[in-house]
């Protein structure tokens, strides 16, 4: 069975996914995954520079993440036309990697959903959000909230989803992860 954890930024899906790892679960990391591709896919590299302009890389080849992130934020359809170059490649990586748990922040705009059969969703109160993602990333609040907002909302997420884990800061994780694994397996 293929599983996968999913949430807005700030959430907590990496930290949930630490208490899995430490559980013994491998997590296939989207995230980390799509920086890999497109630094190493030359092809890749070439429709994002076509898409971005030249300055989406350094000389280096190295991924210019402001400029990228600045691409994205900047409108829906960047954003889809962005994710139209790396998603596929992203979803291929997953299914050869044969890992059965997957860590993603835009599973359903993605459609990764089709690739795992069950989904868990992390969820968490905005200031929260905003004050982990604020304070992980340094960035200003008005900065996280773009972020936010240039996602699915989160009751939106967490409707198409098969669980829910309460990262509020309050409620016990472990707990929640051990529930959860008893009634996945
Ligand atoms: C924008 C980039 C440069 C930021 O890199 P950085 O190392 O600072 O952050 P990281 O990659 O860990 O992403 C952090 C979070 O940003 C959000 N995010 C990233 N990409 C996207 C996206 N395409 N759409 C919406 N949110 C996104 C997610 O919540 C993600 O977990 C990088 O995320 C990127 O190149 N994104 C485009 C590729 C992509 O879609 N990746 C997502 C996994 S498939
Ligand atoms: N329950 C918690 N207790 C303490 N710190 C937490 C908790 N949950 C998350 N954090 C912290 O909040 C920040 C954001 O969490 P995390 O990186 O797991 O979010 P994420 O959902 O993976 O976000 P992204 O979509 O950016 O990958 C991190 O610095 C993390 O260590």
């Amino acid at each position: 069975m293929k599983v996968a954890v999913t949430g807005g930024i700030g959430c907590g899906k990496s930290y949930v996914c630490g208490f899995l790892r430490r559980r013994g679960m491998d997590v296939y990391d989207c995230d980390s995954a799509a920086k890999r591709l497109m630094r190493t896919s030359l092809s890749m590299q070439d429709s994002i520079r076509k898409l971005i302009g030249a300055a989406a890389y350094t000389d280096d080849g190295i991924l210019d993440k402001a400029v990228v992130s600045r691409f994205l934020l900047a409108s829906p359809d960047n954003a889809a036309r962005l994710n139209a170059i790396v998603h596929p490649a992203v979803a291929a990586d997953f299914e050869a990697s044969g890992m059965q748990w997957m860590e993603c922040a835009i599973l359903f705009t993605s459609s990764f959903d089709r690739l795992v059969d069950r989904v868990v969703c992390v969820t968490a109160p905005l200031e929260l959000r905003l004050n982990r993602i604020m304070e992980r990333d340094g960035i200003s609040r008005d900065r996280a909230l773009e972020w936010i907002e240039c996602q699915m909302p989160q009751e939106e997420v967490l409707r198409r989803s098969d669980f829910e884990i309460v990262n509020d800061g309050t409620a016990d994780v472990d707990m929640q992860i051990a529930r959860l694994l008893e009634s996945l397996f």
